[in-house]
């Protein structure tokens, strides 16, 4: 099988300015993601695990390389110089992120934020709905709590709606970024079960998990990243 992402000697820095420093985040990474397969990130802690992730969905803009990821047309985009505009678009209805942090409107009721990606692939209120409380079930989240935004909800219950609401819409390629951090073992089980269904569904999936315990029960290839090198001194 192709891989659906193709990443070529990725690299990140960030230049702080007033520091006069340049700050490596990863730098020559190499990796592909492919359908129905889960690769795992793995690495000591700042090797640029999140970097990469961040990458990949261009909240942070690469410095090198390249990230060439295949729509469903099956014409070739390099996610690292795609303008905002493709990047939305991909964002809609291909490419999802999970992380730990449930972001959100503060007013929305979590069954609506759970169901919303799949209204925006043009599902029907009843069945987008019917799909997040299937979801939310599954994950336990107390029924009582359906109806209400997440603002106050625990850590752990803000990170089902966020998974609840990443997985609904099976996007072609997703990213997870410790995405079982403050869940309960019950829960992560249920959590694992439905990566495998969704990877069964022919989901692509590249993931950072907190515990090596995740990567041997859901990976199928596995990436070491190495430390980045040294922080560079700017010099005027
Ligand atoms: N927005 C940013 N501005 C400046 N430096 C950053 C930024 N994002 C990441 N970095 C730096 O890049 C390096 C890699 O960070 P990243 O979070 O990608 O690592 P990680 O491997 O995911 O770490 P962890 O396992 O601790 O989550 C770190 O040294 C971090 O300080």
């Amino acid at each position: 099988m192709n891989p659906i992402l193709e990443i070529n000697s990725l690299g990140k820095h960030f230049t702080l300015h007033e520091q006069g420093v340049q700050i490596p985040s990863c730098s020559h990474v190499n990796l592909t993601a492919t359908t129905g397969e889960l690769t795992a990130l793995v690495g000591p802690t700042g090797a640029g695990k999140s970097s990469v992730l961040k990458c990949v969905y261009r909240t942070y803009l690469p410095s090198s390389g390249s990230i060439l990821f295949t729509q469903e047309d099956g014409s070739t985009i390099d996610l690292c110089t795609a303008s905002e505009s493709e990047m939305l678009q991909l964002r809609e209805r291909d490419i999802g992120f999970v992380t730990q942090f449930l972001h959100c409107l503060p007013r929305k009721a979590a069954i609506d934020i759970v169901a919303a990606p799949m209204l925006r692939q043009g599902e029907s209120a009843n069945t987008a709905r019917e799909k997040a409380r299937e979801l939310l079930n599954t994950l336990n989240v107390p029924e009582r709590l359906w109806n209400v935004p997440p603002a106050t909800f625990s850590g752990g219950e803000k990170q089902r709606v966020n998974l609840a609401r990443g997985l609904i819409a099976k996007p072609r390629l997703l990213l997870l970024d410790e995405p079982t951090a403050s869940l309960d073992p019950d829960t992560t089980d249920r959590v694992v079960d439905l990566l495998n269904h969704i990877k069964q569904d022919g989901v692509a999936m590249l993931a950072i998990f907190h515990h090596p315990e995740l990567v041997d029960r859901l990976a199928d290839n596995v990436v070491e990243l190495a430390m980045a090198r040294n922080t560079l001194e700017l010099h005027a």
